[in-house]
């Protein structure tokens, strides 16, 4: 079987982005997330304050992985944790009869907030699974074999809806070739690495390993590119109390690239210019990832391509034009 998922920003920045699918009897919009390999859900364990504005998993105890666990933790510090059900998941036609759906009991404060998103739906690799006392799979990975090619295909667009098809590459949704380059998996993550990157049209070699990540809103790569970066745009600075590199609205800002399997992976500038800050200027969409130790391909990256992840007997990633 094949099967298609929209993919709509939650909002005028595309921070994240939401896809519709059924777990168990209900309908939520959860954030597909290549970085990250857990399905958790708001949940009908929570306190009801909790759950305003959200749609939420109705928890069936007849369902639930009794003694199983999951508690999960992100860079940002935000994080969940509950209990697991095993339940009916369905995204765009592809069906998960015994799907993990990690229900949660508590949720942080960046997620209660941002009432639009339900949960998150991991698709990085099973071995990031957080649930104890035994690792659960992804939703690609359950329904992997019964998908006529084992791959999907991340079609992110800027301040539009976008798709994640799985099964399936569409051949209407890129241009030209697609370049493919062999994934490294050993981490749990989708990984690549380039080996020269480009600001406007003056081309460096360096070594950037990172990992393609749905779940990321902006591009984070080491410090001496994003300095030479914003070197090329005029007012920008580095400001603390913004947690990152500024410019002024107006800046022109130089298109990136990196080069991945000797193609350049283009971003264009104006991608860059992610949102406007609370102090009148803009904040840039390529940061510096400092303390992570890997580039994160993030949202910023990912959303002037079409992607495919194909899950062989050689991981691979795809890179094509939108
Ligand atoms: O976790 C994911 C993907 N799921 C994100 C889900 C999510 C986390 N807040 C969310 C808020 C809304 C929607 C989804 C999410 N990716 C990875 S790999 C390494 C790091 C990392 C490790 C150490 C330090 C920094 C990053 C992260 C990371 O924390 N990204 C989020 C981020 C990265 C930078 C800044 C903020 C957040």
């Amino acid at each position: 079987t094949n099967g298609s998922a929209p993919a709509v920003p939650s909002d005028q920045y595309d921070s994240l982005y939401l896809s519709p699918v059924t777990v168990g009897s209900s309908t939520l919009h959860l954030d597909f997330d290549t970085g990250s390999s857990d399905l958790w859900v708001f949940s009908s364990l929570q306190a009801q304050s909790s759950l305003v504005g959200h749609d939420y998993y109705m928890v069936d105890p007849a369902k639930e992985k009794q003694g199983y666990t999951w508690k999960i933790s992100y860079g940002d510090g935000s994080g969940a944790s509950g209990k697991v059900y095993a339940d009916k998941v369905v995204v765009g036609g592809v069906t998960a009869t015994a799907q993990a759906v990690e229900a949660a009991t508590a949720v942080s404060a960046q997620f209660t907030q941002d009432v639009d998103t339900d949960g998150l739906l991991g698709l990085a690799m099973s071995t990031l699974n957080t649930v104890k006392p035994q690792q659960q799979k992804t939703f690609f990975d359950t329904v992997l074999k019964q998908l006529a090619q084992p791959l999907f295909a991340v079609d992110l667009k800027y301040h539009a809806a976008g798709s994640y098809d799985f099964g399936f590459i569409d051949k209407s949704k890129y241009t030209g070739a697609i370049n493919y380059v062999n994934a490294d998996t050993s981490k749990g993550w989708w990984g690549v690495s380039a080996t020269a990157y480009s600001i406007g049209n003056a081309s460096t070699s360096a070594t950037v390993s990172g990992i393609l990540d749905t779940g990321t809103t902006l591009l984070y790569v080491d410090t001496p590119i994003v300095k030479a970066y914003y070197a090329k745009v005029k007012g920008s600075k580095m400001d603390n109390t913004q947690g990152g590199y500024v410019f002024p609205c107006s800046a022109t800002l130089p298109d990136f690239s990196l080069t991945i399997g000797g193609v350049k992976q283009i971003v264009p500038g104006k991608h860059i210019n992610y949102s406007p800050t609370s102090a009148g200027n803009c904040f840039g969409g390529i940061q510096t990832n400092d303390g992570i130790g890997f580039s994160i391909l993030g949202d910023i990256f990912l959303k002037s391509k079409y992607v495919i992840h194909e899950m062989g007997s050689t991981p691979r990633i795809g890179f094509a034009q939108q």
